[in-house]
């Protein structure tokens, strides 16, 4: 895997603040340079690390902000499963009155019963906003946040599927993720690699070993592994626990 910045913090606490800074800076440039921000954020624990301090952090233009979902499981918007009621519940909901509903892009909640359609959807949606010109190869997100499950997928892209080699679509469908539930849809590589910033967020000692065989393992071919931006930057926001066992990788404190 390229080279990768790791930054580590003492608690989840801490994490959470480094990460709401981090975003800030990085909403605020692309806002400078193209008047709007594109993020694409992850499921599982992600959203509640983001979004701890991140919605009361008021020096942001969360109007100028179009979130997208790095992957999604084929549930309805309300479902306990669902990736977007997640970041509702933790972010959305907190910053209701400065983010354009129009710019957050959930799932067709219409399709959920045909992932493929799904996908092909989310791919139009992310057209309407990327490719105004047809030459557009791929969209450019200002920031993608990651996850890393225990096995080492990211997105819904799992160890040893097909999907991993999927170079071509936007957006893919699973119907058999072996987590579940098994239908999702997931951003691919070529979207995830051309991204401006990719940040992979996770905690806890239960992700050490995995933290550590991403990062300083050799010869595998895990998701989390494929994550190579062509021009962005790649970093890694994790606490102390989840740092525990890296002995080549020298986790750095995070400064602006
Ligand atoms: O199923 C999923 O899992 C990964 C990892 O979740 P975590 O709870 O171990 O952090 C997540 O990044 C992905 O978005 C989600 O759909």
């Amino acid at each position: 895997m390229s080279a990768a910045t790791v930054y580590s913090f003492p608690t989840t606490h801490a994490l959470s603040s480094g990460l709401s800074d981090f975003v800030e800076h990085l909403s605020s440039d692309a806002i400078k340079k193209h008047d709007r921000f594109t993020v694409a954020v992850s499921g599982g624990s992600l959203p509640k690390l983001l979004s701890a301090d991140l919605r009361h952090n008021s020096r942001i233009d969360f109007s100028k902000w179009h979130i997208f979902f790095a992957d999604e499981r084929c549930v309805p918007l309300d479902h306990p499963d669902s990736n977007y009621a997640e970041l509702k519940t933790q972010l959305l909901d907190h910053i209701a009155e400065q983010i354009q509903p129009s710019h957050v892009h959930p799932i067709n909640q219409a399709l959920i019963e045909d992932p493929e359609e799904a996908a092909e959807d989310y791919m139009d949606q992310l057209k309407d906003l990327f490719a105004a010109k047809d030459s557009v190869k791929f969209p450019v997100f200002d920031l993608i946040l990651l996850g890393m499950g225990p096995d080492g997928h990211t997105c819904s892209l799992f160890p040893g599927h097909p999907l991993l080699h999927e170079h071509l679509k936007w957006v893919a469908e699973i119907t058999d993720s072996p987590k579940p539930p098994p239908n999702r849809i997931t951003l691919t590589f070529s979207v995830l690699n051309h991204a401006h910033n990719i940040a992979f967020v996770t905690a806890g000692e239960g992700k050490q070993e995995m933290v550590q065989r991403i990062l300083e393992g050799q010869g595998e071919e895990l998701p989390c592994q494929l994550v190579n931006p062509v021009h962005g930057k790649l970093v890694w926001f994790v606490d102390d626990a989840a740092a525990g066992k890296l002995r080549v990788v020298r986790p750095v404190a995070y400064k602006l």
